[in-house]
């Protein structure tokens, strides 16, 4: 599988004649006979024209980035009509120019300075210490594979035929529909985690009219007077559910440009606004202001909300009062959403639970790290705890939720099995680690498909006491104001069965997402899934065959054992070629591999995005010798931590869990436990106690009793859940 670079994909012209040559020439490229150079004026010149037409001018605005952005859009455009360029020219030639040494280069960011600290910036800078800007806020999305855009610069993807695709509701309301099978052994608590670490790494960049402050809308405003960023999905005249109420369009809003590295020209790159490492931002925010927004400054704690505690239960998230109706149905002025370091927390109860589980496990540490460092300030407190919950997200993912997505196959071919002892040298700063804009627009949208209609909630002794349509759900986390909800949430996600990643979905997502209270209709999300990914300039499913070393599909039948008939089938009747199909709409419909919960082509776009965020991470809590490193004794009791132990203690009375929250409980291989059974270890902070400036690493003989219960090795001590077989559509 080789990774995206000019040399791959730039066989025919060579490398040595895409260098600068002499003072006035930024590229030269082989035309016909002879070459063509591209000369440092006519970019200047191109340059020019296009900074007049888009009003260019420096400033510290947030829109700036995007308005430069543009502007080096225009720019490529510009330059591929005067050169003639083509396809593997304009994708990998024109970043090979360096704008620093043409006129573009006073208008480009300056990179920071970097030196190793002990704790991450909030803004993921200076991890990467020769690229301080590698997994950062405003880092563009990369390309695993070449973007497809029509115009090779940034319109949409057609058809192959030259065509229109089909659009995106069509395929909706054809292949996802909502006749899925339940998963055979995973919880609603992968959904739910899978999503908050989702929120964790990736957040597309919305755009912005500048008059509202909010995404324009489309569907109801002429075409000639919409927003530039307009691209509304159709609605077919037919469609099964938009027709009964006269639907013709969905809303969408094309993301907002961004900047790739360095500056340079090409097609359009689109950017992530919060660090993709998974280091905890949800909880803390991306920035300093959020961050201190909400913290108290008082012992390393962190806004909460202290409304039940008259009923003995503990706090929860703080009110969202700055644009209290922002995403976010009120049924009355006096009650609010809820606030934390993702703008999304309060989207439905899924997140909000988690969320809510996260803020108090890090004040239940921070508490605790003050009375063992009485000496600590509160800076120091909270940074140490923040370092502690980092880690606590990476070990529980790569430690419990991918070996249920990706199976035990896939996670040894990338690299993603954790170490059962010692501290990593692996880090490898020439691991880029931001996102795939093939992941985060079309692969880790495979959650979408694992998601229930109804939420469950189940009392703390495990009995099912009530279910709500998820609909009802979003932008009303209301119900956590409830003293016990939160535990009979933590309790429903611990019992109800997910669904299988399969080509259904359920249609609380795909005709009523958002639905307005008493609304009968909302928007689709597989829709927005696959016009994301066209105008992300995703390549389609055949293109990632390949790249994940597949055969890719010449005819409909090349694709027979990769899908059932009837799915086939209805792709043969609804693309033009096999070359045409959404990234995610077939992601989510192959035939899972043995052991996962995925197939082929989304397993290998997760195995290499998750391989990345491991390797190219120097905060990675496994990594050993820098000032961020956890000592080794630390790093062990990190590696005890399972998620069953923070709802334990961050449920108000759960007694009971299963030991791996995200797998069904089964007698034998996940069983339920007392939460003080030795199965689910507490992190001993005591090993956190630090005297005369230097932690004592010797202190393990404070550890808790160390009894290894039948799991405690991880999750290879329990093969009967990697091995068992998953029934191929069952
Ligand atoms: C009820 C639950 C969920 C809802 C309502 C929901 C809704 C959404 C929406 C509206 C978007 C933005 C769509 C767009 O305009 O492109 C989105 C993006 C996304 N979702 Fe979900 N989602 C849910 C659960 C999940 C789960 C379980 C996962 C993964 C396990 C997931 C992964 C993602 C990812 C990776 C993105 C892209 C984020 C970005 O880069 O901006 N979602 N989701
Ligand atoms: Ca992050």
């Amino acid at each position: 599988q080789p990774p995206f670079s000019h040399k791959h994909n730039f066989g025919r012209l060579p490398q040595q004649q895409l260098q600068q040559v002499g003072p006035k020439c930024a590229l030269v490229v082989p035309k016909g006979h002879g070459e063509s150079c591209i000369t440092i004026e006519s970019i200047n010149r191109a340059f020019n024209k296009a900074s007049k037409e888009f009003r260019l001018v420096e400033s510290r605005d947030e829109t700036y980035n995007e308005q430069l952005a543009e502007t080096l859009l225009e720019t490529s455009r510009l330059l591929a009509l005067e050169h003639k360029l083509e396809t593997d020219e304009i994708q990998a030639a024109l970043p090979l120019i360096d704008v620093y040494k043409t006129g573009i280069a006073r208008y480009c960011p300056k990179p920071a300075k970097c030196e190793p600290r002990r704790f991450r910036n909030y803004d993921g800078t200076c991890n990467n210490l020769d690229n301080p800007n590698w997994g950062a806020i405003s880092a563009p999305f990369r390309h695993l594979l070449p973007p497809d855009y029509a115009d090779d610069i940034s319109m949409p993807r057609i058809s192959v035929t030259g065509e229109q695709l089909p659009t995106a509701r069509y395929i909706s309301s054809t292949i996802h529909r909502d006749l899925g099978y339940h998963d055979h052994a995973v919880t609603v608590f992968l959904p739910a985690f899978g999503q908050l670490i989702d929120h964790d790494m990736a957040a597309g960049a919305e755009t912005k009219d500048p008059r509202t402050n909010a995404e324009p809308k489309c569907c109801d405003v002429s075409p000639d007077r919409r927003h530039p960023a307009c691209w509304p999905i159709d609605i077919p005249a037919n469609d099964p559910f938009y027709s009964l109420f006269g639907r013709r369009c969905l809303e969408f809003v094309r993301s907002a440009s961004g900047l790739k590295d360095k500056c340079k020209l090409g097609p359009r790159a689109t950017y992530n606004t919060v660090t993709s490492f998974l280091d905890a931002s949800f909880v803390y925010g991306t920035n300093k202001e959020t961050a201190h927004k909400l913290r108290t400054f008082r012992g390393g704690s962190l806004n909460a909300n202290p409304a039940l505690r008259n009923l003995g239960l503990k706090d929860l998230l703080p009110s969202r009062k700055e644009n209290p109706d922002q995403n976010c149905k009120r049924p009355s002025g006096d009650i609010y959403c809820f606030e934390a370091g993702d703008a999304r927390v309060n989207q439905q109860v899924m997140l909000v639970t988690l969320h809510t589980v996260f803020l108090r496990e890090h004040n239940r540490i921070a508490a605790q790290l003050a009375k063992v460092n009485p000496h600590w300030d509160d800076e120091r407190i909270f940074q140490e705890t923040r370092h502690i919950i980092a880690a606590y997200v990476q070990h529980i993912t790569y430690n419990e939720f991918l070996p249920m997505v990706l199976g035990k196959d896939i996670m040894a071919d990338y690299g993603l099995l954790l170490d059962r002892d010692g501290l990593s040298s692996a880090y490898n700063p020439k691991i880029n680690p931001n996102l795939p804009s093939s992941f985060h627009a079309a692969a880790f949208r495979f959650g979408h498909s694992v998601l229930p209609s109804q939420i469950e909630q189940w009392s703390v002794t495990h009995k099912h006491v009530g279910s709500r349509r998820l609909s009802e759900l979003f932008n009303r986390p209301f119900d956590m104001y409830q003293g016990g909800v939160t535990d009979r949430y933590i309790s429903g996600f611990m019992n109800q069965v997910a669904q299988a990643v399969d080509d259904a979905m359920t249609e609380e997502l795909t005709n009523h997402l958002f639905a307005e209270p008493l609304k009968s209709f909302g928007a689709d999300l597989a829709s927005l899934n696959m016009q994301r990914g066209r105008d992300h300039g995703v390549p389609s499913y055949n293109a990632f065959r390949a790249y994940c070393g597949l055969r890719r599909a010449r005819h409909w039948d090349d694709l027979a054992g990769s899908f059932t008939n009837e799915t086939l089938q209805k792709y043969a009747r609804t693309y033009a070629s096999p070359d045409d199909i959404d990234l995610w709409s077939a992601g989510i419909s192959e035939r899972p591999l043995p052991g996962s919960m995925v197939g082929p082509v989304f397993g290998c776009i997760m195995g290499e995005t998750f391989k990345s965020l491991r390797y190219g991470d120097r905060f990675w809590y496994e990594n050993g010798g820098w000032p961020n490193s956890f000592t080794l004794e630390q790093v062990n009791e990190i590696r005890r931590i399972k998620l069953s132990r923070l709802l334990c203690d961050n449920g108000d009375r759960i007694e009971t869990a299963q030991v791996y929250a995200m797998v069904l409980p089964d007698p034998q291989i996940n069983p339920r436990v007392p939460c003080k059974s030795s199965v689910l270890p507490r992190l001993n902070l005591e090993l956190w106690r630090e005297s005369k400036g230097k932690p004592n690493v010797k202190n393990s003989q404070f550890a808790p009793p160390t009894a290894p219960g039948p799991f405690a090795g991880g999750f290879n001590s329990v093969p009967t859940l990697f091995n068992n077989p998953r029934p191929f559509f069952p």
